[in-house]
């Protein structure tokens, strides 16, 4: 008998087997997560569809104002939104959903309550819609203690708490990013199939990079240690190669790149935004979740980022995330300010 087909057939992995796989090594898991990311998964690619006719937006109605019928238009970000909680409300898996879209939490009807919470960023980027630059979704999931007693404190919980983490990105390749807390695997949707396939298993960040990432525009406002290691990108004080600027303004590229190839993304505080700008929640936890799970380090200033408590839910926080000795780096120049 031949085995090599046979071989090559399990390297083709779908997201969907992918999932279950990782079901089975839990074996009182019910299979609700199982089901939540399945629709989590039809939310991205129903996204996906309508990102990518978004050049069209005027004449199909995603551009948010009238259309050339004369007919209402929603945004794509307000679109993506509805999809993602229509998605998790009817899996019957979900009890909390907190979006960057929506200004309080949503508590799922009882009636089609599950155990898991999920924040996200619907769509991430939005400001890249327009000129076709990458954009992406951003989602963590957390288990209720009691979903009949589910508050506000089943989602105001430190990163360290999430079960699974990942985004989505709306680029050159729909590509979903997921980890479950076992490293992180990478899956590339076939448009023709509509099926996500396994191309980026057990992705692992470079220990060190060539790259920063960073709006530079904010560089007069930035405090002392984020000043120094920008400078020392540039201008290695060590006499090693300086390093590459990449900056998209897309959190899910921009980490994306990150992750792939290595080096540090940075959204600082600063004088005018002393908690930086990214959202604690679902930006900074999902994407430190990630890194952490790749290899990388994710800091905040102050501390490890995924034990940052959080208090509200669209709290922002300052964030430092890449390879290991990269956020080590910057990590060693706060440590020495504060002692100073
Ligand atoms: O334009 P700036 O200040 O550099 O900010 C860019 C950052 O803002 C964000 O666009 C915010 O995300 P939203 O589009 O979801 O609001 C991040 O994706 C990105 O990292
Ligand atoms: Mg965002
Ligand atoms: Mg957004």
């Amino acid at each position: 008998m031949d085995h090599s087909a046979d071989a090559q057939r399990t390297d083709l992995m779908t997201i969907t087997r992918h999932v279950l796989n990782e079901q089975s090594k839990h074996p009182e898991a019910r299979g609700d997560f199982t089901i939540l990311m399945s629709n989590l998964v039809l939310g991205c690619k129903f996204v996906c569809s309508a990102v990518n006719k978004a050049g069209l937006a005027k004449l199909i109605g995603l551009a948010g104002d009238t259309n050339v019928q004369g007919e209402e238009q929603k945004k794509l970000d307000v679109l993506s939104n509805e999809v993602f909680v229509k998605a998790l409300t009817s899996s019957g898996r979900t009890c909390i959903l907190v979006s960057e879209e929506d200004e309080e939490a949503t508590f799922v009807d009882p009636s089609l309550r599950g155990r898991y919470c999920v924040v996200f960023d619907p769509l991430d980027g939005s400001s890249n819609i327009d000129c076709g630059v990458s954009i992406g979704t951003i989602f963590g999931i957390y288990m209720v203690r009691d979903k009949n007693e589910a508050s506000l404190y089943d989602v105001l919980q430190p990163g360290n708490q999430m079960l699974a983490a990942g985004y989505c990105l709306y680029g050159s390749s729909c590509m979903l990013v997921l980890s479950t807390g076992s490293g992180v695997n990478g899956f590339t949707l076939d448009p023709s199939l509509g099926e996500f396939i396994l191309t980026h298993p057990d992705i692992k960040i470079p220990k060190k990079g060539k790259i920063y990432s960073v709006n530079e525009g904010n560089a007069q406002n930035w405090d002392e240690p984020t000043s120094k290691y920008v400078e020392n990108c540039k201008y290695p004080k060590d006499g090693s190669s300086p390093k590459s600027l990449r900056y998209v303004g897309s959190m899910v590229a921009d980490v994306h790149r990150t992750l792939l190839y290595g080096g540090i993304f940075l959204y600082p505080a600063d004088n005018k935004s002393p908690d930086g700008k990214l959202r604690v929640l679902y930006e900074v936890f999902p994407m430190s979740f990630l890194m952490e799970q790749a290899g990388g380090q994710a800091f905040t200033g102050k501390q490890r980022a995924l034990d940052l408590v959080p208090t509200k839910i669209h709290q922002r926080s300052p964030i430092f995330l890449g390879s290991y000795d990269d956020v080590e780096e910057i990590k060693a120049l706060y440590v020495k300010e504060a002692k100073a």
